[in-house]
């Protein structure tokens, strides 16, 4: 599991080790840390470390620091470098060290900053090293035309020292100007606003340097599943499971406008191991199903008169489909785990509970928090996906899912993930109900097993964001795998699933 923090929460478990006068210490540890990070990338792309330049631009704060002793240690394994000093200071003892090691030093100014615009552009490698967790805001004056100045597709590395400068390290948001890295090297664990769009844009690759604040760090801000916790949490049928007892899911989704969605969704739930998919909905949708899945059992009947263990409403559903929306809300109200997609968001009471998930993408969560009196539209989550979606569940009282390039599940609670395990592939039709239908399947065979998560370090009373975590991660990897560098359909999605399921629980 990554654990990521904010900003303030890095800044507090730096302190005891601050108030203990180990501040240079822990300097020293990040920037040697980032010159490695350098070195190591230089190699695993086949460029020679000898001659190459390196161009570091400093600020006038620890960030700044950190960059230009980072560059010292460079200077010594024989790369050449440049400091641009963006700011009316720098960190004294860096500069000086900078210095000693034959570096070249510029002080930008409104004037200059084209000129030294070209100058960076053309070096083997720009570290950023302009703002960091104590920034306020984003890049201003020279700073932020000699940044404007640097196209982003710079021809050499770009490596960011802690965040790139302009990005929230709590939130993510970012700052235009930001200069995109293609490698960011955080010191003492990942900063949130790394791993939650926009800020996961400008990141690129997060490397973790520890600096020995661990011990001092509280519960994360932000979690990140990785393969050893997708593995864990994954079911597996005993000797003597049945297809009652693996998991039924009940799926009220698809209309006569969009049968496809009910066919997805379905496929989406048997790939991910459902032990068997009842689908309620009008008689010509449950045709399609039943053609293309024959596992489905249909019917036309209510809610009421279904045993599932948990439910999926809302794929391929709109505003005219009354039946199929009262059997949604008759599926919330019967208090068993439901996964809430689509059509199903806006017609739903505002206050929920946490084991009902709701999957909205970033428009939806817009609409979603107008209705609820918040004050978003689609750019403004899209600014801010991390405080977005915190705030849908918290007037929700739901676990909410936030679809998108790092996809953001935040329960009511406290807990939070990020998973950024899928391809730009991914975004083609009918890829959400899928994700639907593999959510749905998963809160129907361990939505009721509590060990499993205490075992995996989650609360159980969390337990609902770390299966839309888990399906989330699974519907990334199994369109991942579907790309194979290229395009793909939804259902491809689906069958690829078993496989990575395999892999991972392997
Ligand atoms: N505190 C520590 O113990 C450690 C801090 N480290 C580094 O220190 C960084 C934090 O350092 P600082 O707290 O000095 O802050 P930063 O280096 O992030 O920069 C803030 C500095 O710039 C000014 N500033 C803030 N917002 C600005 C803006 N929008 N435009 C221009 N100037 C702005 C502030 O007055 C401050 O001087 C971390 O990101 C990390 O790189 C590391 O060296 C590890 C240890
Ligand atoms: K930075």
């Amino acid at each position: 599991m990554i654990s990521a923090y904010t900003g303030t929460q890095i800044r507090a478990a730096e302190q005891p080790l601050l108030a203990a006068g180990m501040g240079a210490v822990l300097m020293q540890r990040a920037s040697y840390g980032l010159a490695n990070a350098v070195v190591h990338e230089l190699r695993a792309r086949g460029r020679r470390l000898y001659g190459a330049s390196v161009a570091v631009l400093a600020g006038k704060g620890n960030n700044g620091g950190d960059g230009l002793f980072a560059a010292s240690f460079l200077a010594a394994r024989g790369m050449r470098t440049t400091a641009v000093l963006t700011g009316d200071a720098a960190h004294p003892e860096a500069l000086a060290a900078f210095e000693r090691a034959g570096g070249r030093v510029h002080v930008l100014t409104e004037a200059n900053a084209g000129e030294l615009a070209a100058h960076v552009a053309g070096a083997d490698v720009v570290l950023d090293a302009i703002l960091g967790t104590g920034a306020q805001g984003g890049l201003r004056g020279a700073a932020a035309a000699l940044v404007s100045g640097l196209s982003n597709e710079l021809p050499g590395l770009v490596v960011a020292c802690d965040i790139p400068s302009g990005v929230d390290a709590d939130t993510g948001e970012a700052h235009a100007p930001v200069l995109s890295a293609d490698l960011t090297v955080t010191f003492g664990a990942a900063k949130a606003g790394l791993l939650a769009d926009p800020g996961a844009d400008h990141a690129g690759r997060v490397q973790v340097v520890p600096i020995g604040i661990e011990e001092h760090l509280p519960w994360p801000s932000l979690r990140r599943l990785e393969p050893a916790d997708l593995g864990r949490l994954l079911p597996r049928p005993g000797r003597r499971s049945h297809k009652y007892s693996r998991g039924v899911l009940g799926v009220v989704a698809g209309s006569e406008d969009y049968p496809g969605a009910a066919v997805l969704a379905c496929r989406g739930a048997l790939s991910a191991g459902a032990g068997m998919v009842r689908y309620l909905g009008p008689p010509a949708v449950a045709d399609l199903v039943r053609q293309s899945c024959p596992e489905v059992v249909c019917s036309t009947g209510s809610v009421a008169d279904n045993r599932v263990q948990a439910w999926l409403v809302g794929s391929g559903m709109g505003p005219g489909d009354s039946e199929q929306l009262q059997r949604a809300r008759d599926a919330v109200e019967s208090g068993l785990p439901v996964i809430a997609d689509a059509g199903a968001l806006p017609a739903l009471p505002d206050v929920l509970a946490p084991q009902v998930v709701l999957t909205p993408h970033a428009g939806e969560l817009a609409a979603l928090l107008d209705r609820l009196g918040a004050d978003y539209d689609r750019s403004a989550v899209e600014a801010n996906t991390l405080g977005a979606v915190r705030q849908a569940a918290v007037l929700t009282e739901a676990t909410v899912l936030l679809k998108g390039p790092s996809t953001l599940v935040a329960s009511p609670f406290q807990d939070f993930y990020s998973q950024a395990d899928g391809t730009p592939w991914l975004a083609t039709a009918g890829s959400g109900d899928v994700l639907a239908g593999i959510i749905g399947a998963l809160l129907a065979q361990v939505g009721s097993d509590v060990g499993r998560f205490r075992n995996a370090g989650i609360d159980p009373d969390e337990r609902w964001a770390a299966i839309a975590a888990l399906g989330a991660s699974l519907h990334g990897r199994a369109g991942t795998a579907a790309a194979e560098g290229g395009p793909f359909t939804a259902g491809r999605i689906a069958d690829a699933v078993p496989a990575v399921w395999g892999r991972l629980a392997g």
